[in-house]
């Protein structure tokens, strides 16, 4: 037996929503670099093609599924094209989020829809329509939810952001007992700060970015290809035997005592 377990992702059917920038752009081309053919969901169509491009330039195929996920039919429709066009899907990674930083004294009921129905009902969803398929298809696959430290330890980035990342753990961990006898992997990761369009206002703010670097033990911010590395090994024949863990991918962020 081969001591070293493949870290690829050839032939791979994979969804990734939130894929038209930031940290969702830089999974669908890190899954396609490792052999994955990718459906791309998120609402702005210009940005699903331009990462369209990213994954057909790396020889794999790409399908544009235009979608708002707080539409629970919009969740079904884009499964449901992404089946009838791979036939299966092996990979599902729940990355689309957003978050509005208000303090909690003023927290609208809309902001709260808005966050709640973005960051963890549509991943939900996601992850059912998807885990249905899986279970009926017989042949397994990975769940990969991109939480946030925020859903580990106090951040002053915002109350209802944190209980959905929070939620997206104990989800995490929940669907991997149920889905595990059907051979499905569910997994979070846990970013601490990139830059993104979600964080570049914040990250161009050098006392934010002091405080950031303060709490950080590895003294700097993540560079994307640090955190597809490592959804990539969990969606890969390397993760085989990790299931219903959360794992920081934060510089030693969220082990910082005193
Ligand atoms: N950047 C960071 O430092 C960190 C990010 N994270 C998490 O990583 C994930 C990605 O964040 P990041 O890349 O920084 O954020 P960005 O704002 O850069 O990208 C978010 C993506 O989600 C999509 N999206 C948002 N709302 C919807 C919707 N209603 N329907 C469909 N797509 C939607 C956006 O597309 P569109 O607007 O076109 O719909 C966009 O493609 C999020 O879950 C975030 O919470 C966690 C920790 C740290
Ligand atoms: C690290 C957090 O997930 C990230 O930081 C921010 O300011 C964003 O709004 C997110 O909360």
């Amino acid at each position: 037996m081969r001591m070293l377990p493949s870290f690829g992702l050839e032939g791979k059917k994979v969804i990734v929503t939130g894929a038209g920038r930031g940290i969702g752009r830089a999974l669908a081309a890190g899954f396609a670099e490792a052999g994955a053919d990718i459906a791309l969901v998120v609402r702005t169509k210009e940005q699903l093609d331009e990462t369209a491009g990213f994954v057909r330039a790396a020889g794999r195929e790409a399908l544009v599924l235009p979608a708002d996920i707080r539409k629970p039919e919009e969740v079904r429709d884009a499964v449901a094209a992404a089946l009838a066009w791979a036939g299966r899907i092996d990979v599902l990674v729940n990355n689309a989020g957003m978050n509005i930083r208000s303090k909690a004294v003023d927290v609208t009921e809309e902001e709260w829809e808005t966050i709640m129905q973005t960051n963890l009902k549509s991943a939900f969803l996601f992850s059912q329509s998807v885990g249905k398929a899986m279970i009926e298809h017989g042949a397994g696959g990975r769940i990969v939810n991109v939480s946030s430290v925020a859903g580990h330890v106090a951040l002053r980035t915002g109350v209802v952001y944190a209980a959905t990342k929070a939620a997206m753990i104990q989800m995490t961990k929940t669907l991997a007992l149920e889905w595990g006898p059907f051979g499905i992997n569910v997994n979070a990761i846990g970013p601490w700060y990139f830059k993104t369009p979600l964080t570049e206002k914040l990250l161009a703010d050098p006392e934010y970015v002091g405080a950031i670097l303060a709490r950080t033990p590895l003294g700097r911010v993540g560079e994307l290809p640090e955190l597809v590395g490592l959804a990539v090994f969990l969606a890969s024949d390397a993760g085989s035997y990790v299931n219903g863990q959360t794992l920081f991918v934060d510089g030693g962020m969220t082990i910082y005592g005193f």
